[in-house]
């Protein structure tokens, strides 16, 4: 395999009793690129999330990450192995603050344990790391706030945070903008846009905005196969793609959101 793929799968299908849920998807994520997976709702999106970071096992197929067979490993070692994934819904610590969050994950990541609080104490590095992640993600203002107090858009930048906490080298983004109010939106989009360039990013979204300003390589995902993949200017005139996407009565090329996130 070309030693700028850092992630593919090849022939990867998952059936869930008599639904194909993933088709025979072949995809390949090249070093550094911002690649946007996206296609109608129920399209297969969030079943091939879950088979490449080890949430569901496939039903045949295979993933590589930095040219090592990863099919059968289990979710946490995928995330060892530099392969990192933000949820379309929260998952965070809501008794916790940013900079304990953050604290945690670097400790744990750094191999110092769930010890966070020793470490902000005691670790210079630690405290150090949490605070760059802190100013990175604007979140140095309510580093102290209990997250549940934290405005919407504030705990998707935590939750991106935390993935770059683990130092990725693939990070899967799952609609980051997702039910984030248009106010918070613009500190939300150009914190995506300024995620370190070596990190190779997987991004699924319905916002149409986002997609085509972010992403330098595309692929359309249709009843859980590969309808097409290429640059955004291709895709936007690919006649397939405009035929899928005017059953939900917008235009792809005036990029607008396709049509509203069902979740968050
Ligand atoms: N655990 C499951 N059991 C049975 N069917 C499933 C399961 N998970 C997903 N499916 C089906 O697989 C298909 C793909 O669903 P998936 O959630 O991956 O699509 P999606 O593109 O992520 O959609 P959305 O944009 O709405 O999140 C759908 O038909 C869905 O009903």
């Amino acid at each position: 395999m070309s030693a700028d793929i850092v992630l593919s799968c090849e022939g990867l299908v998952k059936r869930f009793g008599g639904i194909t849920a993933t088709n025979n998807v072949t995809l390949n994520l090249k070093r550094g690129a911002r690649h946007a997976l996206i296609g109608p709702n129920g399209a297969g999106k969030t079943t091939l999330i879950n088979l490449l970071t080890g949430v569901l096992e496939p039903t045949e197929g295979r993933i590589t990450l930095e040219g090592e067979d990863i099919s059968n490993l289990a979710p946490h070692r995928r995330v060892r192995r530099g392969m990192v994934r933000t949820f379309q819904i929260n998952q965070l610590f809501n008794s916790m603050t940013p900079l304990e969050t953050l604290a945690l994950v670097v400790s744990q990541h750094q191999g110092l344990g769930a010890t966070w609080w020793r470490s902000l104490g005691r670790n210079a590095a630690v405290a150090e790391r949490a605070e760059q992640l802190l100013a990175q993600f604007h979140l140095a203002e309510v580093a102290n706030q209990r997250t549940e107090h934290l405005a919407y858009g504030k705990r998707r930048l935590l939750e991106i945070a935390i993935a770059l906490a683990c130092e990725p080298r693939v990070l899967l983004l799952d609609e980051p903008v997702a039910g984030v109010p248009a106010g918070e939106r613009e500190e939300l989009l150009q914190t995506v846009a300024a995620l370190p360039a070596d990190v190779s990013v997987l991004l699924i979204e319905h916002d149409m905005d986002l997609v085509f300003s972010f992403a330098d390589r595309m692929t359309v995902l249709v009843n859980g196969t590969v309808l097409t993949e290429g640059t955004p200017e291709e895709i936007e005139s690919n006649p397939e793609v405009k035929a899928v996407y005017l059953g939900h009565g917008d235009e792809l090329n005036e990029a607008v959101p396709l049509e509203t996130p069902n979740h968050g």
